[in-house]
């Protein structure tokens, strides 16, 4: 076992699977491509295509969190909501403190089957991001500027192409919008302060807007909000590295499930109903913090076995010809083709580390980070 985890953090295994994950991701970037002509003939089949060839990219990740690293997932919920789950479209409100957070809800995505289909409200950097974000233009992601005055109509037009996607989804909102950090943190509780709202302990002030208009976009082709609040056993702090070195985590997930119905479609009131789920949420995060665990019962959706047949796939694919590449290297060994090789290592193995940054909470961007002027009237 010990033998096991000293190979899983090997430099070879890990350039292995980033190898895997960087090809293939650009081959399926390809086919995306290749599917636009696709979207003027017919639409909802393009739609269906890019859900699974996005599954294939995404599926890699979730395959290295629970097949690499073994890391554990435990739901806790409402048995009567639990059949919802994966039937329905809904909109997932997450806390936003693990850098593996995201990871943690595609693998949830993947149980219930909508992996390929989910969305989240991403910051418009992400967009750039090689494989995962250009992946992302096809799976019809939408995109934010975090700046209102611009995202007010970009947002809302990309959430109304939602309303006839073919295929169940969840959308995922970080409404923090940003990692928390000690320091976000103080900034939004001098906001929160300012606005007379309880000051909250385990989140930042949430962002209203993007709620706001999520919830009045999607009314009627959503049918639930997903409430969910994520931690991880032992006060991890759980990392990409750390998956990719084969480390196990164990993440508690605890989700409410609240009828779209119940949410006011008054912006004001909205904001103040989001302002009280914040509130919940920090209770939960307290009795978990307490106890070790969050209310109520607990199941483990069961494990799929198709993210590591897709990885499986891949791998057999892409490490064929990587093989007989090196085998002919090492029979011509001359110093121009070693010193291409070594090259062509360096630049895919900074190439997936700038884009593992990505997810690093010391990396975060400034949003949230500036004094803002506070007028306490
Ligand atoms: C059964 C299992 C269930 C669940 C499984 C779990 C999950 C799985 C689900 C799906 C997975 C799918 C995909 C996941 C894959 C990858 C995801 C990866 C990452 C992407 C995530 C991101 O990129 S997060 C960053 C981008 N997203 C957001 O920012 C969303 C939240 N933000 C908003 O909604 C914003 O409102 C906005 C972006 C729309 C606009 O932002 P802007 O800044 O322009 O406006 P504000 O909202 O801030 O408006 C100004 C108001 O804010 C007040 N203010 C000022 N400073 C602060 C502060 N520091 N803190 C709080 N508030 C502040 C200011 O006073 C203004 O107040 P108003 O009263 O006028 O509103
Ligand atoms: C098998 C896989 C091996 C290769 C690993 C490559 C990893 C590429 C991962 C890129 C995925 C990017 C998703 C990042 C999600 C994220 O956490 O975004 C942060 C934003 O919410 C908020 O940003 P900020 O304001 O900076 O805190």
């Amino acid at each position: 076992m010990a033998l096991l985890q000293q190979l899983k953090s090997q430099f070879v295994c890990q350039m292995i699977i980033w190898y895997v994950f960087l090809v293939s991701g650009l081959i399926i970037n390809l086919l995306q491509i290749c599917t636009l002509p696709l979207w003027l003939v017919s639409k909802q089949l393009a739609r269906r295509i890019n859900i699974r060839l996005g599954y294939c990219i995404s599926s890699q990740m979730v395959a290295a969190l629970e097949w690499w690293s073994g890391t554990e997932c435990t739901l806790y919920t409402d048995p009567k909501s639990y059949p919802l789950y994966g039937n329905e479209n809904a909109i997932v409100v997450l806390n936003h403190s693990h850098e593996i957070d995201f990871l943690c809800g595609w693998t949830f995505c993947d149980r219930f089957g909508v992996l390929g289909s989910s969305k989240v409200l991403a910051k418009k950097e992400l967009s750039y991001v090689p494989v995962i974000g250009w992946m992302w233009y096809f799976l019809e992601i939408v995109f934010c500027k975090r700046k209102w005055e611009e995202d007010r109509r970009t947002v809302a037009q990309s959430l109304q192409n939602l309303r006839d996607y073919p295929e169940n989804y969840w959308f995922l909102l970080f409404c923090e919008g940003t990692r928390f950090t000690p320091k976000k943190h103080q900034i939004s509780m001098q906001v929160a302060e300012s606005k007379g709202l309880p000051k909250l302990k385990y989140h930042l002030l949430p962002r209203t807007k993007g709620f706001w208009i999520t919830v009045q976009n999607l009314r009627g082709t959503v049918a639930a909000v997903y409430d969910s609040t994520l931690n991880f056993r032992n006060n991890e702090a759980p990392n990409l590295l750390g998956v990719l070195n084969g480390r196990k985590y164990h993440a508690d997930l605890y989700v409410r499930r609240i009828p779209l119905e119940l949410i006011p479609e008054d912006e004001a009131e909205c904001a103040a109903w989001l302002h009280k789920l914040y509130q919940e949420k920090d209770s939960f995060q307290e009795h978990y913090t307490q106890t070790g665990r969050f209310p109520g019962p607990t199941v483990s959706p069961p494990q799929r076995p198709w993210a590591l047949i897709n990885w499986l796939f891949w791998a057999c694919l892409l490490l064929y010809p990587l093989g007989l590449l090196l085998a002919q290297l090492i029979s011509t060994a001359s110093i121009t083709t070693i010193l291409a090789s070594v090259a062509v290592c360096s630049a895919v193995s900074l190439g997936v580390r700038w884009m593992i940054g990505q997810t690093e909470i010391n990396r975060s961007s400034s949003y949230g980070n500036k004094e803002v002027h506070l007028n306490n009237n």
